[in-house]
């Protein structure tokens, strides 16, 4: 079975990437580097990380001007992760100028990354979205109406919550991805998060890929918590 776990590598050395890693003594894992990473370490951290042989979302949000952000993604090809995103709010217009970006960037032979697009963030509520974005639907509204966009633009899916995963699978098909933060184990802190579900109800929601960072890497045993989210994943009852 495919990992249906990515694990964010919020860390802002690449020493302690590493450290964290070689706990998983050679298990084939996908992770994601983020801002704090790839800020700090550039390129060569997605050379390092590939090299080991894990799977890789890049996970940079891009959001710019159309012509800005098809330059960014020609570049970020290069590095042959096998995922990107781009922010869908930043419009149709952006999100195909991404994937012609992808595609230029991408050499003969090699396979384009596969692109999502962010619908709202999972540390955004309601009360939050109509208060500061002004958009007054219902947040799932809203979710699904960026879903819609993202694929009519051609990507390959979303960043969404799990509470939205069922009705964006429902309306746009099973093969168009949701991936989706905010999952926590029932004990755990939620920290940032607002839209927050376990592994249990992604399961059952149908999600292509849950994201789980804190809980996995601040733990004292990650492989263990990793673990965890799997069997978690698989319904057995801790
Ligand atoms: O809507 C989004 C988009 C991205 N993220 C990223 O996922 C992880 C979640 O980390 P936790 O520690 O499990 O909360 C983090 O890297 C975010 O940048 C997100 O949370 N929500």
């Amino acid at each position: 079975m495919k990992t249906p776990i990515i694990i964010a590598l919020d860390f802002a050395s690449k020493e302690e990437v590493s450290r964290f890693l070689d706990r998983f003594k050679g298990e084939k894992l996908f992770v994601k580097v983020g801002m704090e990473l790839f800020y700090q370490e550039g390129p060569s951290i997605v050379h390092d990380i590939k090299e080991k042989g894990h799977q890789i979302f890049l996970d940079l949000k891009l959001h710019d001007i159309p012509n800005t952000v098809k330059s960014a993604m020609k570049g970020l090809a290069k590095l042959q992760c096998d995922l990107v995103n781009v922010h869908a709010a930043g419009g149709q217009e952006m999100m195909m100028a991404a994937l012609e970006g992808l595609d230029q960037g991408t050499q003969a032979g090699q396979k384009r990354p596969f692109c999502i697009a962010v619908t709202q963030l999972t540390s955004t509520s309601e009360e939050q979205m109509k208060k500061e974005q002004l958009i007054q639907v219902p947040l799932e509204e809203s979710v699904l109406h960026y879903a819609k966009l993202t694929k009519q633009s051609g990507l390959d899916g979303v960043v969404c919550s799990t509470h939205e995963a069922a009705i964006i699978r429902q309306a746009l098909g099973n093969e168009f991805l949701t991936v989706t933060p905010g999952i926590r184990l029932k004990e755990d802190a939620v920290g940032d998060q607002k839209r927050v579900a376990t592994p249990d109800d992604a399961r059952k929601a149908g999600v292509s890929y849950m994201v789980v960072g804190r809980s996995i890497t601040r733990s004292e045993n990650p492989v263990e918590s990793y673990q965890k989210f799997i069997q978690a994943w698989e319904g057995v009852q801790l």
